[in-house]
C-alpha cells in the first residue's frame, strides 16, 4: 500500500531539513503543508504565538497533549532552558513512530520524552514514571473534547501548581467550546484568547492561555 501523509511530511524533513538544525525542521514542514499537502500541525502563525509563550513561562517540565507528527514538539523543545524536558503524548503508534523521526532529525530527542497511549492513562503515571511534582506548562493539542476531562485529571493527579499555564490549541476550529467555557467561568483559572488563524489557511482560529491560581 502506499505511503501515509505523515510518512510524506517526514520525508520531505529528511530530504529538506538540516539534521540537528530544529529550526529548519519547522521550516521544512511548513514549507510542506502550504505547498504539497495540508496537515495538522500548530504551523507558524499560532506557532510564533506558542513560542512567546513557552519563552516567556520558560518551564523546566513541559506536557504535550496530541504529538501528532512532533512539528510543536520540536517548536517547544527548541526553546526550553538547559536540563529541562518535554513529555509528549500521542495514542496513534504511526504518528509516534513518524513523530519520532522527525524530533531525531531536529537532534532534540535528550529533552523530549514521547510516550505512546491514551492521555488518559499516562497522566496518572507522570509522576511516579518521570519523578516529577507538578507541570509549568501544558500545550493541549489531542482530541478536542478530552481537553477538558484532562485538564481536570491534571488538578486531580496534583500535577498543576500556582502558576502553571495551560496553552490549547484549535479553540474555534475545530472548536473547544466546553473547555473554552470550564477555564474561562472557573474561578482558579485566568484565561486570555489569542486570536489567530487555522494552520496555512485563513480560516479563524486562536490560542487560550489559561494561569491555574493554585
Ligand atoms: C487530535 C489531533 C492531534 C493528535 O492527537 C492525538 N490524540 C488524540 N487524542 C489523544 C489522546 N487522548 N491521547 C494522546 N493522543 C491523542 C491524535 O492521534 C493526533 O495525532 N489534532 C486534531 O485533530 C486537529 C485537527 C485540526 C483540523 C482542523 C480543521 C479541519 F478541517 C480538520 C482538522 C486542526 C488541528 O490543529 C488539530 O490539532
Ligand atoms: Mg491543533
Amino acid at each position: 500500500t502506499g505511503s501515509s501523509r505523515p510518512q510524506r511530511l517526514l520525508k520531505a524533513v529528511q530530504r529538506n531539513a538540516a539534521k540537528g538544525d530544529p529550526q529548519s525542521v519547522i521550516s521544512a514542514i511548513d514549507y510542506f503543508c502550504r505547498h504539497s499537502e495540508w496537515a495538522m500541525n500548530v504551523g507558524d502563525e499560532k506557532g510564533s504565538i506558542l513560542d512567546s509563550v513557552v519563552s516567556e513561562v520558560s518551564p523546566t517540565t513541559a506536557l504535550e497533549l496530541g504529538t501528532y507528527c512532533g512539528y510543536s514538539t520540536v517548536r517547544i523543545a527548541r526553546l526550553l532552558p538547559p536540563g529541562a524536558s518535554l513529555i509528549t503524548l500521542e495514542f496513534n503508534p504511526d504518528y509516534a513512530a513518524v513523530a519520532r523521526q522527525v524530533i531525531a532529525h531536529s537532534g532534540l530527542q535528550d529533552k523530549i520524552h514521547l510516550v505512546e497511549g491514551p492521555s488518559g492513562d499516562s497522566i496518572p503515571k507522570l509522576k511516579e514514571r518521570f519523578g516529577i511534582t507538578s507541570l509549568d506548562f501544558v500545550f493541549l493539542d489531542h482530541w478536542k473534547d478530552r481537553y477538558v476531562p484532562d485538564t481536570k485529571l491534571l488538578e486531580e493527579c496534583g500535577l498543576l501548581r500556582k502558576g502553571s499555564v495551560l496553552l490549547a490549541d484549535n479553540v474555534i476550529c475545530p472548536g473547544a467550546p466546553e473547555y473554552l467555557d470550564y477555564v474561562r467561568n472557573n474561578p482558579r483559572y485566568e484565561s486570555r484568547y489569542f486570536q489567530s488563524h487555522l494552520e496555512y489557511t485563513n480560516v479563524e482560529d486562536g490560542l487560550e492561555k489559561s494561569v491555574f491560581l493554585g
